[in-house]
């Protein structure tokens, strides 16, 4: 961690609590039905891996690789899928599990995308959100924390592939994006 950081914005056990309250509604939502667990990868690994142990509904899980932001701290705007996923969503229940909505720009762009693809529901569980930073609208009916416009790392979000292992959501310090 180091300098790198300029501070930590969550803690771990912060996260913790908001995923369990999180999960209890999601098990409310879902009660006899078979939910698929959709993880927006690299990202929502850790979201996903803590998100689906707190749920008590079983599920299923498949994963979409796409990439907007490349090495930098702004979405390129264009969304490109590096991994599609392996199973038809036709007529099943789809909860997209995301670590961030920023700009939206890639929220957007994959609910027209597995809209299209006729799921018997879609809906969206962030753990972040930046108000402040949204491009274009989107209904999501999850949402862990609202935080500033900021880059901010770990719990699965990166800069250039770093930090993705810190057990909490911090901000970093400008001097290593240039800022
Ligand atoms: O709302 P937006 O401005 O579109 O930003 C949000 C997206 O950006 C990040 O992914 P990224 O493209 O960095 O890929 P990664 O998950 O592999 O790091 C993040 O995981 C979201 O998927
Ligand atoms: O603030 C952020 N940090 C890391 N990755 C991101 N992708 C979108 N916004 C962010
Ligand atoms: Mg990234």
């Amino acid at each position: 961690m180091g300098t790198d950081l300029k501070s930590v914005l969550i803690t771990k056990e912060e996260i913790g609590a908001k995923l369990a309250e999180l999960a209890a509604k999601i098990d409310a939502e879902y009660a006899g039905k078979d939910l698929l667990l959709v993880g927006v990868l690299k990202g929502a690994v850790m979201v996903m891996a803590d998100l689906a142990r707190a749920l008590s509904t079983p599920v299923t899980m498949d994963w979409m690789a796409v990439s907007s932001y490349g090495a930098g701290t702004q979405s390129s705007g264009v969304v490109r899928i590096l991994k599609d996923l392996d199973t038809d969503i036709k007529g099943k229940h789809v909860l997209i599990v995301e670590d961030i909505i920023d700009s939206g720009l890639t929220l957007s762009w994959l609910l027209s995308n597995l809209g299209s693809r006729e799921p018997a529901s879609l809906e969206v569980c962030t753990l972040l959100r930046k108000p402040e930073a949204a491009k274009v609208a989107i209904d999501v009916k999850w949402i862990g924390f609202d935080i500033p416009n900021e880059f901010v790392v770990g719990y699965g979000l990166d800069y250039a592939e770093k930090f993705r292992n810190l057990p909490f959501v911090g901000t970093l310090a400008p001097h290593v994006y240039g800022g």
